[in-house]
């Protein structure tokens, strides 16, 4: 089968995005595989898929996959690229797009600047809902990491998020502790991890290691939650400019009992087909 597909980018954290509205496929665990591969087939960090919805209250139905094959609940700039999608390709008119994922349903929208803005629900603090392993939900807790005690919060926004504070991103450990933390056994389905320097209230850089994939120019769902951590641990104000090695996303959220919002932009690289 000649399959198209539509390489896109959420500040450089980047994906493959395949209608499966238009065309017939089963996606086998390997398909997605060797498109991800960076050297035998296309390459991203994360493989989108549009599909019907099974809910017909909704849009669309999107699903989302790690380069490493593994199925995941939430990807936020790949949501921002999801929109420009279906948009472009007038799969849909509507100004407001309503899309069932695997962690629940989310709405997408195109600002006037033709920035895409989502509504990413609200994030999950509760141990159980991340899932992590603690007595009580706490704004940060202590994690012990080859004998040294880490601080870190914990924030699910459909998907799992570790978020440390360091001083500096630029010598931040992300790639020695990245790995560590991601698959540590207080997050029984592993975490995105993100290490978070606060500038001051309304700004923060950050750098994310994303489960199934490493290192990543940028993480929507990882910048919703170093913005939540930071509001809990009474760091950050409710409107924060997060720059991400990619650049910048505008993360708003009122507090607990509201959704996070993510404002930030969506681009289209190239198309292609790939014979599977
Ligand atoms: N790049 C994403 C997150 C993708 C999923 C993540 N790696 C996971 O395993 O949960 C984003 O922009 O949110």
């Amino acid at each position: 089968m000649l399959l198209h597909f539509t390489k896109m980018h959420g500040l450089g954290n980047d994906f493959v995005v395949i209608d499966l509205i238009t065309q017939r496929y089963r996606l086998r665990p390997k398909d997605i595989l060797l498109i991800a591969d960076r050297h035998f087939g296309i390459g991203c960090d994360q493989v989108l898929v549009v599909e019907h919805p099974r809910n017909p209250d909704v849009d669309f139905r999107y699903r989302i996959y790690n380069c490493d094959g593994s199925e995941v609940e939430q990807c936020g700039n790949g949501a921002r690229c999801f929109a420009k999608f279906v948009l472009d390709k007038k799969l849909t008119g509507k100004r407001k797009i309503k899309v069932e994922t695997s962690s629940g349903i989310i709405e997408l929208g195109v600002t006037a600047d033709k920035q895409v803005r989502v509504n990413m629900g609200k994030p999950q603090l509760k141990p159980a809902d991340i899932p992590f392993q603690a007595e009580a939900t706490a704004p940060s807790y202590n994690l012990d990491v080859d004998g040294q005690s880490l601080s870190l919060g914990a924030v699910s926004m459909g998907n799992p998020h570790g978020v440390l504070v360091v001083n500096d991103v630029a010598t931040a450990p992300v790639l020695e502790l990245g790995p560590v933390l991601e698959a540590h056994p207080r997050f029984p389905q592993k975490a995105n991890i993100g290490f978070m320097q606060i500038i001051d209230r309304r700004n923060i850089k950050l750098r994310v290691f994303e489960r199934g994939v490493g290192e990543t120019l940028a993480c929507g769902t990882g910048a919703c939650a170093a913005v939540v951590a930071g509001q809990e641990q009474g760091l950050l104000d409710q409107s924060v400019t997060v720059t991400l090695p990619g650049g910048a996303l505008l993360i708003e959220w009122r507090g607990q009992g509201h959704p996070v919002m993510m404002t930030g932009p969506a681009t289209t690289v190239f198309e292609g087909a790939i014979q599977l």
